[in-house]
């Protein structure tokens, strides 16, 4: 690598070590429940956290980098194990820049109940157009087989027709929540969002389990106004 590559790597690096400092600060982790990761685009290289690590000793130099197939170019720990999940979604949404995988407990309820996150009110508009939705259950062979692989394919599959940059996280059936952005910090903050949306979602329908999801007209109205289409929004 010529020398502005490396100052773009060590950048990286630095913006995923501070995005992993963030979690136990934004209240998304318990232990070393979680990880984030963000990738170079030119070089299609992934700086990831190591695996088990807690995040009060993480250190610059302890940022693993792999290649899209997971093999370790740089660091001397061992890549997290959710790496090949995180992989699959680099692969496959090419706009996002960082992956963000916690067990934050509202987000993790809705992935236990089997649940999908609905659209309920504008504070969830303003970042996800539509529900936040739950992969299906794992077959017994993708749990059995290489299961952070397949986990990434069920969430692929999930996604054949929503579109990650409209709706940036999911629920993994029976795991726990995975969320990705323009960046690492991004991702971080999208997955605060979700945790928030899971628990006000939780709560209102404990309130009113009647509640209907929001008038698509607010919720069109919230999220275009925030993300784009301000043609549409100059009409109303
Ligand atoms: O989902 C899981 C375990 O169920 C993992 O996310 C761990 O919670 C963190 O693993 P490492 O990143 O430390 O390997």
């Amino acid at each position: 690598m010529w020398e502005g590559e490396i100052v773009l790597l060590e950048a990286l690096k630095r913006e995923v070590l501070e995005a992993n400092q963030a979690l136990p600060k934004e209240g998304l982790v318990t232990l070393t429940w979680g990880n984030v990761s963000g990738i170079d685009r030119e070089k299609n290289l992934v700086v990831i956290k190591p695996s088990g690590v807690p995040y009060d000793q993480l250190k610059i130099e302890d940022m693993v980098v792999v290649d899209l197939e997971g093999n370790v170019v740089e660091g001397k720990l061992k890549p997290s194990s959710d790496t090949p999940t995180h992989l699959v979604l680099y692969k496959h949404f090419q706009d996002i820049g960082g992956v963000v995988h916690t067990h934050s407990p509202y987000a993790t309820s809705w992935a236990q109940a089997g649940k999908g996150i609905p659209a309920l009110g504008t504070t969830h508009a303003d970042y996800y157009y539509g529900t936040v939705p739950c992969t299906r259950p794992m077959t017994k062979a993708e749990i059995l087989g290489e299961y952070e692989l397949e986990t990434g394919n069920v969430i692929i599959e999930t996604f054949e027709k929503v579109n990650p940059n409209e709706i940036p996280s999911v629920l993994v059936h029976g795991h726990a929540s995975f969320t990705w952005g323009k960046s690492a910090m991004k991702a971080i903050e999208n997955a605060v969002v979700l945790e928030e949306v899971a628990k006000m979602g939780l709560w209102t329908i404990q309130l009113n389990n009647q509640v209907p999801p929001m008038d698509q007209s607010l919720l069109d109205k919230h999220y275009l106004r925030k993300h784009g289409a301000y043609a549409y929004y100059g009409q109303n």
